[in-house]
C-alpha cells in the first residue's frame, strides 16, 4: 500500500498532524473477514475520503473509528485505532464520551422527531455542556451558524426538524454533531440522498468545517472526493490498495487497480 506523509494542497505544514490512525486493523463479521490489515493516518484539519466499489469495507472501516461496530453482534476486531495516540478500543475508554469526540453523520438525514432547537440542545444537555437556557440558546445558535443553517431557521426553531428539506435536515444533523464539540466528524455518504443543489451546499460546508475538524468521508462520488478531500484512500475487497493526496491519487495512481477504478473500468 502506498501512503504519503507529504503536504496536501493548500497545507502550510510539511508534516500534518495525525489525529486518528488505524494500524493493522482487521474486522470480522462472524467468520467473514471484512477488513484486512488496514493502515491509515487521518490528519487534523483535513478531509480524508474513503472510496471504492460497493461492499469493499468503507462504511465498516468508518464505523471502527467511533466504535459503532460495537453495536453489531458477532463483530470481532484486531489491531489498533488511535485518537491522538489513545487506543480507542482500550477497555477503559468510555464509548459514549468517545462518540462525542468522534461524531457521525449518516447517509440519510436522521433528525430526531423533535424541534430544530431540541435536535441541537438534546445531547449538550445530556452531557452537561450547556446547563442554563441561555447557554443552550448560544450553543444552538453557534452550532446552526457553523453548519450554515442559522439564517434559514432562526425564526422557526420550534418547528420539527423533520419538516425541513432533505439538505437542511442533513445540515441540521451536522449541526447536531458539532454541538457536542467533536474533534473528528465521520460522514457516511452524507450527500448521496440529496439533490445537486443541496449536495453543493453540504460540500461547501464540509470545506469550511475542515478548518476546525478532522473529517473522514465515505463517498461513491469520485468528483465529490476530488472536490472536498485533501487525501483519498482507495479500498478494494476489505483492503486499502492505495492512499495519497487526492490530486496524485486521481491523476497519477501508483496501483493498476486504483487506475481501473477511477477510470470506471470496474465498480
Ligand atoms: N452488519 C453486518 N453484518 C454482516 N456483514 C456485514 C455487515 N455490514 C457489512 N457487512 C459486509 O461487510 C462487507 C463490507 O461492507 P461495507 O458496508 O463496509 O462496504 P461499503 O464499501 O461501505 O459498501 P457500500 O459502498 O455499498 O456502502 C460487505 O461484504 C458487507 O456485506
Amino acid at each position: 500500500m502506498a501512503q504519503t506523509t507529504g503536504t496536501a494542497p493548500g497545507e502550510q505544514s510539511a508534516t500534518p498532524h495525525v489525529k486518528v490512525s488505524a494500524r493493522d486493523l482487521n474486522l470480522w463479521y462472524g467468520d467473514t473477514q471484512a477488513l484486512h490489515d488496514i493502515n491509515l493516518d487521518m490528519y487534523s484539519r483535513q478531509v480524508t475520503a474513503l472510496i471504492g466499489p460497493s461492499g469493499c469495507g468503507k462504511s465498516t472501516f468508518l464505523r471502527c473509528l467511533n466504535r459503532m461496530n460495537d453495536l453489531i453482534p458477532r463483530v470481532h476486531i484486531s489491531g489498533r485505532v488511535a485518537l491522538e495516540d489513545e487506543d480507542i478500543y482500550d477497555p477503559s475508554v468510555d464509548v459514549v464520551q468517545l462518540r462525542t469526540y468522534v461524531g457521525m453523520v449518516f447517509q440519510k438525514p436522521n433528525p430526531f422527531p423533535k424541534s430544530i432547537y431540541e435536535n441541537i440542545a438534546y445531547a449538550p444537555r445530556l452531557h452537561g455542556t450547556g446547563t442554563s437556557r441561555s447557554e443552550l440558546d448560544d450553543l444552538v445558535e453557534s452550532a446552526l451558524k457553523r453548519a450554515g443553517l442559522w439564517n434559514e431557521v432562526a425564526d422557526r426553531l420550534d418547528t420539527p426538524g423533520t419538516e425541513l428539506s432533505g439538505g437542511q435536515q442533513q445540515r441540521l444533523c451536522i449541526a447536531r454533531a458539532i454541538a457536542v464539540n467533536p474533534e473528528v466528524i465521520l460522514m457516511d455518504e452524507p450527500a448521496s440522498a440529496l439533490d445537486p443543489l443541496a449536495t453543493a451546499t453540504v460540500e461547501e460546508l464540509i470545506h469550511e468545517l475542515k478548518d476546525n475538524y478532522t473529517i473522514v468521508i465515505v463517498t461513491h462520488n469520485l468528483q465529490q472526493a476530488a472536490r472536498v478531500a485533501g487525501y483519498t484512500a482507495f479500498f478494494h475487497m476489505g483492503q486499502i490498495i492505495e492512499v495519497n493526496d487526492t490530486d496524485t491519487l486521481f491523476t497519477n495512481p501508483a496501483e493498476q487497480r486504483t487506475e481501473d477504478y477511477i477510470t470506471g473500468r470496474f465498480g
